[in-house]
């Protein structure tokens, strides 16, 4: 039984190529109608090691990059100098060629003890990056997205909680603490985007379109509800 996939647009590629030429076309005409409107565009990405060529391919389009504010879906608790870390990612692979000018806003605070940063984190996409134009998801092959962890005893909180739109975690099968932006945060967004790639993921897109519950692979929190089109791209 498929649960609410009319809610997704499925876009499935048989090459990495197209399916990356695809949805950077598609970011960036997000992000050029939302300047045209607005004067500004938020682009909240994330991490890991799926997104790298979307991010070259992304900052090599020659659009006013410096009226868009660049930052993260999800971070690690560590400094942005660790090869881990997905703000070093964000600043090698998409904060080059034109896309050099756009306004990193930072999700880890140096100083601060994950704990702490919570609120600070919620203020700072609260002032800075509301309303969100374009969020780009990924998916793990437990089925986490953003750093929303299977079974984790924060996981209503990042399911429920309206009032912070930042939730940190320490998952217990992936290392290091994690910020992350909550289920509401992520559905707050104006264009949605699920990027996979791999036939193991796949299985797991399957499961969840079949109605998995969410504790078991939050992505199903994303993936199963009616608020908002998710444009799934996957090969
Ligand atoms: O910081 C992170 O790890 C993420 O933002 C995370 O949610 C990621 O999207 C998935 O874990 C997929 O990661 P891969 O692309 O490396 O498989």
């Amino acid at each position: 039984m498929k649960i609410n996939s009319q809610n997704n647009n499925e876009n499935f590629f048989s090459e990495q190529k197209e399916l990356i030429e695809s949805l950077s076309l598609k970011i960036i005409t997000n992000l050029q109608n939302a300047i045209l409107q607005k004067g500004n565009a938020s682009l909240i990405v994330s991490g890991g090691s799926t997104p790298k060529p979307l991010f070259e391919e992304l900052s090599s389009f020659d659009i006013p990059w410096e009226k868009v504010k660049i930052a993260l879906v999800d971070e690690r608790w560590i400094p942005s100098s660790s090869d881990d870390s997905n703000e070093k990612l964000v600043k090698n692979t998409l904060l080059q060629n034109f896309a050099k000018k756009a306004q990193f806003i930072p999700m880890y605070q140096e100083d601060m003890t994950i704990e702490d940063s919570q609120k600070t984190c919620s203020d700072i996409y609260q002032n800075e990056l509301f309303p969100f134009d374009v969020i780009v998801l990924g998916m793990g092959a437990d089925g986490h997205t953003a750093s929303i962890f299977p079974n984790n005893i924060k996981l209503e909180e990042a399911f429920e909680t309206n009032e912070s739109l930042c939730v940190f975690m320490t998952p217990s099968n992936a290392p290091y603490d994690r910020m992350s932006l909550t289920k509401n945060a992520i559905l707050s967004a104006n264009n949605i985007y699920l990027h996979f790639e791999g036939e193991q993921k796949q299985e797991i897109y399957k499961q969840v379109l079949e109605g998995i519950d969410k504790k078991q692979m939050p992505i199903a929190s994303i993936l199963n509800q009616d608020k908002k089109i998710i444009e799934v791209y996957y090969k």
